[in-house]
């Protein structure tokens, strides 16, 4: 074809040796990561360790060994040496080695990259040649250029749709493993419980929102930082060859001069972009409250109560918001004029300097030729001399103006590239401080050892926990509380040393010196008057709170007592399982729901069948309910669709099912009837269940054997007795009643409020035994009440036996 008639010439595209060397090593790059990059992800590993996404769930030692770079400090979400190292330690998350997939992914995006900025001067180069070529009417070179044009559209597009690809699978692959890495920790269970006592507000945003951010921001930033900074690199590089030592040194102040007047008006986007984000997070869980307590606030009627305080929320997220707009005013207006007018002003100025100079050289090299030459010789090589020199005039200019244009370009992208940068520093303080906080949280101590099947307190403090990032000697704030708006950052923040107390200083004390120790059989009853703390001894015993002690409190070297726990079974049989008082349903199936926290492959797994659910729904009273709600496959919003009671019963036939050793029951019967709910004790009892039962209903106590009565006189002082009416029962021994408590069937154990354990054998001062008498009392008013029906139903007869008579 008459295009090609002259052969495709790299040398024109690029001029250089040095410069057509990396473009064949880029192709050969490309070439060898497209076939890697291009093999679907699979799950190499089928340890039941590792995702679908094939990455490796992690354990507990490997966050041991993170937490020392994830220091707690007090930094503000801005740039500067402490935003690298928070930004090194995500990182290290998200890309733990160069031998993973995100490593390939990056280099492939990288090598993408470099191949646009070599395509783009290639492109202005030819831009160059077509129009001179144009110019000096070389209709041959003409087609050749656009022949090459298109040859180079190939790669071009090619190389544009790779890098928004990977650009994109890059951030996805950030976010798992980021969202991965925080769902090992946050929700592992074992054994600090984060998910229950990280002090963070609105630990959804963060976890949702701010890490689909941040990783979206953290993939998009290397291509905006890398990209223009090759560019200017390149395009300076090649434009310094045409424009020489002064076109390159004035170059070089415009960008000083442009980087100056930028940085002057930038605000803090930062700063800006967190606490955005804190904002979101706070109008984001208000309307979550809204969808979770719908019924409740219907109820209420509290709609509009609520609409005025979401519309508050949105209202000051909206404000912000408007408010940065406001801010970016200013800023762009100063932004558009210096990349847009100043550096084009700038390039017409360095544009003109090749084409002045080489005016005034050809100039003097025309004097010279003219002397002793024909005239009309002279002309005709004069015509063609101009020609060439307009013709490769106008390819410099071409190509000089199509290089500036993208440098302008470049310099523009650097700048946006600046704000997104200080958007990720914002959020990269976020994510920072869930992770530090998650991984300084003070531990909690361990349980005591025991024999495995005994329930210990011994002279346990109950007390409220403190804030558990405030001691006495580090009055620092809470990572929780929004970043000071005011404070610059510190270039190496002071580690906030994790509190040393367990319970924190501003604990206050519900229960003193609790001693007692339950065996199997040794059915206990919690009881005490409202917000005496009983649910809080339910969290000690549950390993929900610490066992606080006196002695630690004070700071002794004393850290013993506290709390043995009875451990699971190899067989799974747990130690302690815990129904609270508020009912839970997990999303799921209607079996879900019974086997809690178990999975429905656990359940498969564990050859039992659906036949035995059956028979411990009906222990619950629950029978009909499979039928009812269309098999054990049926998904449905089960707080909503199941009464009060139901939810209750339920709950007890999940703990059937799961058959601890002890079974903590914080009120969790108290919208069942007496007899039902009776009846489910014994059944759980006759399972082999020891029952720890927080209730105020007195009708419960004849299915325990003792009693805990917390007085709740304000010192914090309890009672522990046997319940001498459930002897006969219980049936109890006087082997089990060897229980290390020594507590003769007369006797109670108590505490004054001072601490000081007491025996008090006179049954008059016995609380416990002030409770069943106040039992008794109320049994004898309501028989007495009974009693006055008979006269009542004598009356009903008189009035009766008058109307017949009428
Ligand atoms: N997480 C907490 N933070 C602060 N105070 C708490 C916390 N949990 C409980 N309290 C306080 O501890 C006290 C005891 O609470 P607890 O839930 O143990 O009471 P309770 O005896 O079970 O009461 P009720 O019979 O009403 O359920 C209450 O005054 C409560 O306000």
């Amino acid at each position: 074809m008459a295009i090609f008639s002259k052969p495709l010439n790299l040398n024109e595209l690029f001029p250089h040796k040095s410069s057509r060397r990396p473009l064949l090593v880029l192709l050969a790059t490309v070439l060898i990561l497209r076939s890697r990059l291009f093999k679907p992800f699979t799950n190499k590993s089928s340890s039941s360790t590792s995702n679908a996404l094939g990455l490796p769930t992690h354990s507990q030692s490997e966050f041991g060994v993170d937490a020392v770079h994830f220091p707690l400090v007090n930094a503000s979400p801005g740039l500067g040496l402490p935003f690298v190292h928070q930004l090194r330690s995500l990182l290290r998350i998200v890309l733990p080695s160069l031998y993973t997939r995100e490593a390939l992914l990056l280099t492939a995006h990288s090598t993408f990259l470099v191949l646009r900025t070599v395509l783009s001067i290639a492109v202005a180069r030819l831009d160059g040649r077509i129009v001179r070529d144009l110019v000096s009417a070389d209709g041959k070179g003409f087609l050749t250029g656009l022949a090459l044009w298109f040859a180079l559209a190939v790669p071009s597009i090619y190389t544009n749709s790779m890098i928004r690809h990977l650009q994109s699978t890059l951030s996805l692959r950030f976010r798992t493993r980021l969202t991965r890495y925080i769902h090992d920790f946050y929700l592992s269970s074992a054994p600090h419980l984060r998910y229950y006592r990280v002090p963070l507000h609105g630990i959804d945003q963060y976890i949702t929102a701010d890490v689909d951010a941040w990783a979206e921001s953290v993939a998009g930033i290397y291509g905006n930082l890398m990209k223009p900074s090759l560019d200017l690199l390149l395009f300076t590089s090649q434009l310094a060859r045409s424009l020489g030592f002064r076109g390159t040194v004035l170059l070089f102040i415009n960008y000083y001069i442009t980087a100056k007047i930028l940085r002057a008006v930038t605000p803090a986007f930062g700063r800006l972009a967190a606490v955005e984000a804190r904002l979101e997070g706070e109008y984001r869980a208000g309307v979550g409250r809204v969808g979770r307590e719908s019924e409740e606030i219907a109820f209420y009627d509290g709609g509009a109560r609520e609409r005025d305080i979401l519309t508050r929320a949105y209202l000051r997220l909206i404000k912000h918001v408007n408010s940065i707009y406001k801010i970016r005013i200013a800023y762009e207006w100063t932004e558009d004029f210096v990349i847009k007018y100043l550096w084009s002003a700038a390039g017409y100025g360095l544009i003109a300097v090749p084409l002045l100079i080489t005016r005034k050289r050809s100039r003097g090299a025309d004097a010279v030729d003219g002397e002793g030459k024909g005239k009309e010789k002279r002309a005709r090589k004069q015509k063609s001399d101009t020609d060439g020199i307009v013709a490769a005039r106008t390819e410099t200019y071409i190509s000089n103006r199509r290089l500036l244009l993208s440098l302008a370009d470049a310099g523009g992208r650097l700048m946006y590239a600046y704000k997104d940068l200080q958007e990720v520093a914002g959020l990269t303080g976020r994510l920072y401080t869930l992770l530090s906080t998650l991984h300084n949280l003070p531990p909690l101590p361990p349980a005591l050892p025991g024999d495995g099947d005994t329930f210990a307190l011994k002279n346990v403090d109950i007390c409220v926990p403190g804030d558990p990032f405030t001691s006495p000697d580090s009055p620092s704030p809470t990572p929780s509380r929004p970043p000071a708006t005011t404070s610059k950052l510190k270039a190496h923040a002071e580690p906030i040393p994790p509190s040393e107390t367990l319970s924190g200083p501003d604990t206050t004390t519900l229960v003193r010196a609790l001693t007692l120790t339950l065996r199997p059989g040794m059915h206990l009853m919690i009881t005490g008057s409202n917000g005496v703390g009983k649910t809080a001894i339910a969290r000690v015993l549950a390993g929900l709170w610490a066992p606080g002690s006196r002695s630690m409190l004070r700071g002794s070297t004393h850290t013993g007592g506290a709390l043995t726990r009875p451990t699971d079974d190899v067989d799974g049989r747990p130690g302690v399982f815990v129904i609270p008082q508020r009912p839970y349903h997990p999303t799921g199936s209607l079996l879900s729901q019974v086997i809690y926290p178990h999975s429905v492959s656990e359940f498969t797994a564990s050859f039992a069948a659906l036949s035995e659910l059956e028979s411990l729904l009906d222990a619950a009273h629950l029978g009909y309910l499979v039928d009812r709600e269309g098999g054990w496959d049926a998904v449905k919003e089960w707080r909503d669709v199941l009464s009060g009671g139901e939810k209750q019963r339920l709950a007890m036939a999940r703990l059937f099912y799961h058959r601890p050793k002890f079974a903590i029951l914080d009120e969790c019967t108290s919208a069942v009837s007496s007899d039902v709910e009776g009846q489910m004790y014994e059944y759980a009892k006759s399972l082999g269940i020891t029952l720890v039962t927080i209730s105020l209903r007195p009708s419960l106590t004849k299915y325990h054997t003792h009693i805990l009565t917390l007085t709740g006189d304000g010192t914090g002082s309890w009672t522990f007795s046997r319940i001498a009416t459930s002897r006969a029962h219980e049936g109890l021994t006087e082997g089990r009643d060897e229980s290390g408590l020594a507590t003769p069937p007369s006797e109670s154990e108590s505490t004054a409020g001072d601490g000081e354990r007491e025996l008090v054998a006179a049954p008059t001062e016995d609380t416990g035994a002030k409770y069943l008498a106040r039992v008794l009392e109320e049994i004898r008013v309501l028989e007495a009440r009974l009693e006055e029906s008979h006269v009542w139903e004598k009356r009903v007869r008189e009035l009766g036996e008058e109307l017949k008579a009428k």
